[in-house]
């Protein structure tokens, strides 16, 4: 097993208004919406994206300005990955299924894997979306510990 990892972490801060991604599976759509509705006023002081499905009926159904990207199986997944790796993401809701695989499950993965990877608060369903948007942090300030990236590539250039 490759054991490497990064082993120098920095910082960086998630601005008080937070880059927020909304992302749903077909069956967890009406969940997301409900939720949505739920914090709708607070969700409104942030900035919000999502992958192009979920996106387009936050922004039609609850009357929120969303980015959309592409539909999940078609990259939108990789793309709000690389939002996080670019550190241009704060929060991610992703309400994925639990009872549904889906064709680019690999995509999935990866954005959860990248999510883990950057320290990006993640929540996957309405109990732990309804802690992350009641926390005190959302309006804040708020500093997370991620990998050095530049003390990563200089310790693999000399390896
Ligand atoms: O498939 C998705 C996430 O994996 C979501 O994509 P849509 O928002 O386009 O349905």
């Amino acid at each position: 097993m490759n054991d490497q990892r990064p082993t120098r972490q920095t910082r960086r801060t998630l601005a008080q208004r937070k880059r927020i991604a909304l992302i749903a599976h077909d069956g967890k759509k009406d969940e997301l919406l409900k939720w949505v509705g739920r914090w709708r006023d607070t969700l409104a002081r942030h900035e919000l994206i999502g992958t192009g499905t979920t996106a387009r009926r936050v922004a039609t159904e609850q009357g929120l300005d969303v980015e959309g990207l592409m539909s999940g199986p078609l990259g939108g997944d990789q793309q709000i990955g690389a939002r996080i790796t670019e550190q241009r993401l704060d929060l991610l809701v992703f309400f994925w299924d639990p009872f549904a695989p889906m064709p680019h499950d690999p995509d999935v993965k990866a954005l959860l894997r990248l999510a883990a990877l950057w320290n990006i608060p993640v929540a996957c369903n309405a109990a732990s979306a309804d802690f992350m948007i009641s926390s005190p942090y959302l309006a804040e300030n708020y500093s997370v510990d991620i990998p050095d990236a530049g003390d990563w590539v200089e310790a693999r250039a000399h390896a």
